[in-house]
């Protein structure tokens, strides 16, 4: 069963608003922590319209970008698991809106949602539009909603509906609303146009945090899964964790090969 309305109750997790409900782990158990907490992922819900989505009060973390970015793919690769959302070479794979549960020992405590792409040409512009404007209401109306990350192919870069998406959201992010911009598919750049693309992505990510990522090459898992889990238990402000968040390595190499 899965708490809609409860919050968490083992002393280690966080409400949406924020608030803090206990210490982090000691630095170095977080990546495995982070890790094992995404494993945890499940199927909870889909749904074709906002009003369909559950109401919740445990963080809920938002995919978002461009079809075929690489968001469903980007979620089976966090959370290891082959096909816990639905991923496709063909565009506009994902439809709903679909939660996914993280938790331990059946505790959720955050909420995965795989949003579906926008942009792809095929789509009539009605569907569009209708998108957008269920995007945009997710986006700004969600009360439990902690953070977005976008994904983003760094062979386009930020596209026109990336920019719309920003501004949406940047009220938002002002507010404490947590943002990641993942340059999915880094596998197909060199060290310099990863750098390049880094650079370019960082000034129009507006404050948050930019990273590269590939579910090929299984690069940039540990930082974005560190990052979220973080993201869905902020520290005690008092605690000395707090006083010395722990530092994410910038994860701006690629693979050698
Ligand atoms: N080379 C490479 N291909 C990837 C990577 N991530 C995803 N892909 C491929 O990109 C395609 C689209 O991936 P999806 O995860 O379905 O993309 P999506 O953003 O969920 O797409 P929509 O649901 O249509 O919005 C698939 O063919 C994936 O195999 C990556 O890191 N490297
Ligand atoms: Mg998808």
């Amino acid at each position: 069963m899965i708490p809609t309305s409860t919050p968490p109750t083992d002393g280690s997790s966080a409400s949406p608003s924020g608030a803090p409900r206990g210490p982090q782990p000691p630095l170095k158990s977080q990546a495995v922590i982070a890790s094992g907490w995404m494993h945890t992922a499940k199927f909870l819900t889909t749904a074709p319209q906002l009003h369909h989505l559950p109401p919740l009060t445990v963080p809920e973390i938002a995919f978002v970008g461009r079809s075929n970015a690489g968001k469903s793919t980007c979620i089976n690769t966090l959370t290891q698991q082959k096909q816990l959302a639905y991923a496709s070479k063909k565009p506009g794979r994902t439809q709903n809106i679909n939660l996914f549960s993280l938790g331990k020992q059946g505790v959720t405590d955050a909420v995965l949602a795989d949003l579906p792409g926008y942009g792809y040409a095929a789509v009539p512009k009605a569907d569009k539009i209708r998108w957008q404007q269920v995007m945009a209401n997710y986006l700004v109306t969600r009360e439990n909603l902690v953070g977005i990350v976008m994904m983003c192919d760094p062979r386009h870069g930020l596209t026109e509906l990336d920019e719309i998406l920003l501004d949406i959201v940047r009220p938002r992010v002002a507010e404490g609303l947590k943002f990641l911009i993942l340059l999915t598919k880094a596998d197909k750049l060199n060290r310099e146009e990863a750098t390049k693309a880094l650079s370019i992505a960082r000034l129009q990510a507006g404050g948050g945090e930019v990273k590269l990522f590939s579910a090929l090459k299984k690069q940039g898992i540990d930082e974005a899964s560190q990052l979220l889990w973080q993201w869905a238990h902020p520290v005690v402000k008092d605690t000395p964790a707090a006083a010395a968040p722990a530092p994410l390595d910038e994860p701006e190499n690629l693979d050698e090969d």
